[in-house]
């Protein structure tokens, strides 16, 4: 079993955003190189969870392996997803990432993977109350409760979160680094991006 595999979320249908978000561009990649290049370091592999509207484009442009949601929870939401990486391809941990975070940055991604410990299922970043659940590290163990979560047509991430036990990180290193987790839902989100002055951490 591998220990950790790198797992990008690009199943969803970006509807507030117009057109697949994974795809727009920042600073000379595509959203979803963004989340891949943060995670290599720590994962064995990276493997992306999509959809079969936009299969074609990652065939075209990526080297990585390709999973369509699970044809029982296709398209219900990020745990769909999570469950299928879960399913279809075993490690001890799963780092799991959306496909619209352009400014996330390896060092994030170390210091979450940092921060696990004994007996903790989930470590995730919480921000001024908000916690961002899809920048995530999540051990194989969680695989019953997603399952049992989705059999009782439970799509929310709250689902999951409330019946394991997970580490919420709120240090002082998360709070300097919040714009990291900055998604970009709209059209409107995507322009701020563009205009505002954050320089990406590499
Ligand atoms: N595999 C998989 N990923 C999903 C699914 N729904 C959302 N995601 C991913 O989860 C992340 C957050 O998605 P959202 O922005 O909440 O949803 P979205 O469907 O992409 O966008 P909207 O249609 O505007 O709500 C993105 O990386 C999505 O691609 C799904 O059903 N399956």
């Amino acid at each position: 079993m591998e220990n950790m595999i790198g797992v990008l979320l690009a199943g969803g249908r970006s509807q507030r955003f117009g057109q697949p978000k994974a795809f727009a561009q920042f600073e000379g990649k595509c959203f979803w190189e963004h989340s891949i290049d943060a995670m290599k370091e720590v994962t064995n592999k990276q493997i992306i969870i999509s959809h079969p509207d936009i299969v074609h484009f990652f065939e075209e442009t990526s080297r990585n392996e390709i999973l369509m949601d699970d044809i029982h929870v296709r398209g219900k939401g990020p745990l769909a997803g999570i469950y299928t990486a879960m399913k279809y391809e075993k490690a001890e941990w799963y780092m799991i990432l959306s496909c619209d975070i352009p400014l996330i940055n390896k060092k994030i991604i170390r210091c979450l993977v940092d921060a696990r410990e004994q007996g903790t299922l989930a470590i995730i970043p919480k921000i001024n109350n908000r916690i961002h659940p899809l920048v995530g590290v999540y051990h194989y163990s969680t695989f019953e409760y997603i399952d049992e979560a989705l059999q009782k047509e439970r799509y929310k991430m709250m689902s999951l979160l409330e019946k394991i036990n997970v580490k919420y990180l709120s240090d002082n290193f998360i709070l300097a680094n919040q714009d990291a987790f900055c998604n970009i839902n709209s059209q409107e989100d995507y322009i701020a991006l563009q205009n505002s002055d954050t320089i990406k951490e590499l």
